[in-house]
């Protein structure tokens, strides 16, 4: 007589991982003619070098249950830190090698197909965990998964070309234009497959899941979560920064 099939083991509820493209070098940071000692994740900013501004957003973030930062190979940033994340030196060339790397390097530490992880740049220092939960909560129950994002808030025009260079174009719609942002919260068996399938030229994750006809949802996000992307970016970042550690001024009764 056959045995009867066995049930199948249900899947442990998924988990939430963060995963921190830390392998840039900041080339558009550096002003014109100007070397930067080291890339602008690790410049100091508020009293911290940058990443650790980023680290600590989501190490405050209790559904958070493991975080790996990826760093260049041959950077020994971590190793002079006195810090507690998991660091992997399989930097890639590009943003999306560098994040796919890091997928791999998940699951060769435990991390199961349905586990959920969030993709944030390094370089967006002011990231609250606050907007990390809001993603979080606005996508656990998502079939595909999403992003911040933030509605165009400004007129869009579109530059000429040739000789017409440097001069408008165009003045395009904005309604229905978002500006994407991170963290980026997908699958990391579907990320990993949409990285797989798509171009090393994607400079997002919700741009790899697209291009499978996915469509990621977009969840408002904050101004104040941008990319510190050029050197002016610096003196904004330090300014939010500084302005989120002092204690408040009580308001005379
Ligand atoms: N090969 C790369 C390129 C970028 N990044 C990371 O991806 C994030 C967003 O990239 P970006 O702001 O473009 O950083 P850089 O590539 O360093 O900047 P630039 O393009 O100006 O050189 C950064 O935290 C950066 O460290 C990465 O991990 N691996
Ligand atoms: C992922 C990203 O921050 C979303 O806006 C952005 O696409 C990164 O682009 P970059 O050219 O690598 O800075």
């Amino acid at each position: 007589m056959s045995s009867p099939p066995s049930a199948p083991v249900p899947l442990s509820p998924p988990r939430f991982f963060a995963l921190i493209p830390c392998a840039g070098v900041g080339s558009r940071a550096i002003a014109a003619g100007a070397a930067a000692a080291v890339p602008k994740q690790y410049q100091p900013v508020a009293g911290q070098p940058m990443v650790m501004h980023t680290l600590a957003a989501f190490a405050s973030v209790e559904r958070i249950a493991d975080l790996l930062v990826v760093v260049a190979p041959g950077d020994d940033f971590f190793e002079h830190q006195s810090s507690p994340y998991a660091v992997s030196a399989c930097g890639g060339a590009t943003r999306a090698e560098s994040v796919a790397n890091g997928l791999h390097d998940l699951f060769e530490h435990g991390a199961r197909g349905h586990d959920w992880v969030l993709v944030h740049d390094a370089a967006r220092c002011l990231v609250t965990p606050a907007q990390i939960d809001a993603l979080i909560d606005a996508c656990e129950a998502d079939a595909v998964g999403g992003l911040l994002a933030l509605p165009l808030p400004d007129t869009l025009k579109s530059e000429g070309e040739g000789a017409a260079a440097g001069r408008v174009a165009a003045t395009l719609p904005r309604a229905g234009k978002w500006l994407a942002q991170t963290p980026q919260m997908f699958r990391i068996g579907l990320l990993s497959q949409a990285l797989q399938n798509a171009a090393d030229e994607v400079t997002d994750e919700a741009s790899a899941i697209e291009a499978m006809g996915l469509a990621p949802r977009l969840v408002r996000g904050s101004a104040q979560n941008f990319k510190v992307t050029y050197p002016e970016d610096f003196a904004l970042a330090e300014a939010v920064l500084e302005s989120r550690q002092k204690p408040r001024r009580s308001i005379a009764p």
